[in-house]
């Protein structure tokens, strides 16, 4: 059987090459290269990235190859992050980088000749009424299905995810007793490129600056000044620099270019019940076909590692998540990833389109 391993330099990649081998196969490897070597919102962690990879290959004598899709990746997911921020959404770069990237143009240009492709995110596939379904993984702060939600069933049927089954603790004993050269190295924050990066300063670079009110939704009175809506988020606590808080943005005004927020954590304004999602995206096939009741499933609005309950419901624009419990910060643009009710396949995920927070009690201008 002939494995592509996808190889970041990072302990879990590793692991996997160290797992593969030890079942007696000779997986080739491949370093996607994202980043510009001058672009000033690099950091150095790429450099250092490739040469644990090198490390990892000269190890098991195995052959590393670097695979640059840095025209690919501008163009599709860095392109589509700034509109989203530009029309005042909340982009998941790392979805549509595993959409679009690792499992898209790398799989053109490279994974087409193999097997299968083998990476170190934690999920794992199954195999039901002789389909491969999208699963979640054993350790449930580390799975990653919800970065995952957007692939298609060529692409859950191709891939190979060996650490699924395995605790982050145990990946890392593995990687220790194997004397990986990566072994210590801590995990990153995001999947793909634009989480290695300062956000900010990516954005900044884009959109530019432009001052804007901070406004409270209740009163409409002005606390302060922001520097444009597109550093701020639906949910957002941190990074307001406004006194007496918790402050939490509850919504945003693109047009006006004003944040509106509101204080305190028992604040009905930051909470939703339901949303709505559009091009809902059913990995392997739809599981619900013909049902017109609502489902029970779980669903994820972040990458948390809890499932929330909910109900499932269609209507003519698309789908609609009502869920158990109330929801802080719905931000739309975010993907909203749906499970089965035992949180154990990922069956797809939708655009979050809008939410429907109670109505403030003053007029908004
Ligand atoms: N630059 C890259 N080149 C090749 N594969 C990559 C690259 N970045 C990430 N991957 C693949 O995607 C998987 C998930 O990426 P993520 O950034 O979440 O890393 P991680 O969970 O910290 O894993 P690792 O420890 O392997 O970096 C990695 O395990 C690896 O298989």
């Amino acid at each position: 059987m002939n494995i592509a391993v996808l190889l970041s330099g990072g302990v879990d990649s590793s692991v996997v090459v160290h797992l593969l081998c030890e079942q007696g196969y000779r997986p080739s490897l491949f370093y996607i290269k994202i980043g510009k070597d001058d672009a000033d919102y690099m950091d150095c962690s790429a450099e250092e990235d490739l040469e644990m990879a090198s490390a990892v290959a000269r190890r098991y004598g195995l052959s590393l190859e670097v695979v640059d899709l840095h025209r690919e990746y501008w163009d599709n997911v860095a392109a589509y992050a700034i509109e989203k921020v530009r029309r005042g959404f909340t982009p998941n770069p790392d979805v549509m980088c595993n959409k679009l990237i690792k499992f898209g143009c790398f799989e053109q240009q490279v994974g087409k000749d193999f097997d299968f492709t083998a990476t170190g995110h934690y999920a794992t596939t199954v195999l039901r009424n002789g389909k491969t379904w999208l699963g979640t993984a054993l350790d449930p702060i580390k799975d990653q299905t919800d970065f995952l939600a957007q692939i298609d069933y060529l692409q859950v049927s191709k891939l190979m995810f060996p650490l699924g089954g395995l605790m982050k603790r145990e990946v890392r004993d593995i990687a220790l007793k194997a004397k990986l050269p990566s072994a210590r190295r801590r995990d990153s924050q995001g999947i793909c490129f634009l989480g290695k990066i300062n956000y900010n300063d990516f954005v900044r670079r884009f959109l530019g600056e432009k001052e804007g009110r901070i406004v409270e939704l209740e009163t409409g009175k002005i606390l302060g000044a922001h520097r444009g809506y597109w550093f701020h988020t639906i949910g957002q606590r941190k990074g307001l620099g406004l006194s007496g808080g918790p402050w939490f943005v509850v919504r945003k005004d693109t047009d006006e270019n004003v944040i509106y927020v509101s204080r305190g954590y028992d604040t009905e304004l930051q909470y939703g019940h339901e949303f709505g999602m559009q091009d809902f995206h059913f990995i392997t096939e739809n599981p619900w076909e013909g049902v017109k009741e609502a489902i029970p499933v779980t669903f994820k609005i972040r990458h948390t590692p809890e499932f929330i309950r909910g109900k499932l419901l269609r209507d003519e624009t698309g789908c609609l998540i009502v869920s158990e419990e109330k929801l802080q910060g719905i931000a739309p643009g975010q993907f909203g990833v749906v499970y089965d009710e035992a949180a154990k396949l990922c069956i797809g995920s939708g655009e979050i389109r809008y939410s429907t927070p109670p109505n403030p009690q003053c007029q908004l201008s």
